[in-house]
């Protein structure tokens, strides 16, 4: 589903170069729930970022569902994107000015959908993570578990076949972080591949398979 060969990243400023990846191949298959661990730093955004094909590799080549990416350009690359993949991130990144039914309908604003189906599909969303009775709140009424199943329900409103979360329970405590990964678990055993960034020992368990990298490279 996701398949990345010799992908390096080098970031580049004025005074110094950092490897941030380094010869990284791996597979992730359709239906897999992998986690990706490691210390501060060692590029674990990184990858997500390249596999999410929200930043490029400065070398090596990445496929998505069969497609070599390497050549698109930006328009197909973010066609794909929002075709293919739904992001979570650490701090939910709702937009405080929309409702919580507004935030899941976004994804949906760069298809060529109705409002009234895009109204059903971010109620549809908004059930599966439990929270279709807050749809008219925003997000300042809601506590850091409820925003971050909004934030679940706008990744997954568009029905991608890819979940990409970055730290997902990161700030949340541990009884609301278990009730997401529940959720993601759902997800996954109703189809969805998804990878998550994360520092927990006992979220990564619970996932099928870990990765783990030390200063740049995969270490396992
Ligand atoms: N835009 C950038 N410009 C320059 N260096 C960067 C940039 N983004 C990341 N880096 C560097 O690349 C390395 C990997 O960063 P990355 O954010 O992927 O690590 P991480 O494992 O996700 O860290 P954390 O667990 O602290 O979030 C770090 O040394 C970081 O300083």
């Amino acid at each position: 589903m996701i398949r990345l060969q010799n992908v390096e990243k080098v970031y580049r400023t004025s005074t110094i170069e950092t490897l941030a990846l380094n010869n990284i191949n791996l597979n992730v298959k359709k239906g897999e729930f992998v986690s990706i661990m490691g210390p501060s730093g060692c590029g674990k955004s990184t990858l997500l970022n390249i596999m999410g094909l929200l930043d490029e590799p400065s070398k090596g080549h990445i496929e998505i569902d069969g497609s070599k990416v390497d050549r698109y350009e930006d328009k197909e690359l973010a066609q794909l994107r929002n075709k293919k993949l739904g992001f979570i991130f650490q701090s939910f990144h709702l937009i405080n000015d929309l409702s919580v039914i507004d935030n899941v309908e976004i994804p949906l604003l760069y298809r060529s959908s109705s409002a009234r189906q895009r109204r059903e599909l971010a109620q549809e969303a908004l059930e599966k993570v439990g929270l279709s009775n807050r749809m008219k709140h925003f997000p300042k009424q809601l506590s850091g578990g409820q925003k971050q199943r909004v934030a679940i329900a706008r990744a997954i409103v568009g029905k991608p076949e890819i979940i990409l979360a970055d730290e997902p329970t990161g700030n949340l405590d541990s009884a609301m972080g278990n009730e997401i990964l529940s959720i993601l678990q759902k997800l996954n055993e109703d189809g969805a591949t998804i990878v998550m960034v994360t520092h927990d020992d006992a979220m990564a368990r619970r996932t099928h398979r870990l990765i783990r990298l030390f200063d740049g490279t995969q270490v396992l």
